[in-house]
């Protein structure tokens, strides 16, 4: 695969107002958007391009809607992806919930999807620790359950938005490698 250019659909997915749409905006565009909240209607679509080591890898990024009302369509988006990010509000329990919504759907209908835990918007905590529903360990315990990997970021500071998106991509070029090897592709 040395070389190689390698392409890899990631799809965002959680409920809506966590910050899904900040976060593609925030890796894809190094920005926040300050302004009335506008929910993402249906889903939006963003290609990155990138590198691994000496490859070059586009990842195109599948923005969901999370309002319910659009769930049917969420489903058509994650099918064939190789990465989900599924994203919850640290300072939204609710949101956690509908996480895992998620994450049992790809478990039982995408088996080849590489799943992301991502915490967002962690700068509320940095203003006030108080404001966590989320317990750290309690998610870290469920992503070693589901075989997930879990970051924390703030889209509004950039805290570990690259890192997450790295990995993305990281880990995907390594599996792919691993396939070829492997005779697996
Ligand atoms: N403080 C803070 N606010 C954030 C962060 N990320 C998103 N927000 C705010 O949360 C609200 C919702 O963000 P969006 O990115 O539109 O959320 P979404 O998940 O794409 O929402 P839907 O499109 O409805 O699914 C907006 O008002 C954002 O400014 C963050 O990291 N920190």
């Amino acid at each position: 695969m040395s070389g190689q250019r390698v392409d890899v659909k990631v799809v965002m997915l959680g409920k809506e107002y966590v910050g899904k749409t900040s976060l593609v905006e925030r890796y894809v565009h190094d920005r926040f958007l300050v302004g009335p909240y506008q929910n993402t209607i249906g889903a939006a679509f963003v290609a990155k391009v990138m590198s691994v080591g000496d490859r070059t890898v586009t990842l195109g990024i599948w923005d969901t809607a999370g309002s319910e009302r659009y769930e049917a369509m969420s489903r058509i988006y994650y099918r064939g992806a190789k990465a989900a990010i599924v994203c919850y509000d640290l300072t939204d329990s609710s949101s956690f919930e509908r996480a895992k919504f998620w994450v049992k759907e790809l478990r039982s209908l995408e088996e080849g999807c590489q799943i992301y835990l991502c915490g967002t918007k962690s700068d509320l905590l940095e203003e006030d620790r108080r404001r966590r529903r989320v317990d750290f360990h309690d998610v870290q315990d469920y992503a070693d359950n589901i075989k997930a990997q879990l970051f924390e970021t703030s889209s509004k500071t950039g805290q570990s938005v690259d890192e997450l998106f790295q990995k993305v991509a990281e880990d995907y070029v390594s599996v792919a490698a691993f396939q070829v090897m492997t005779g697996l592709e």
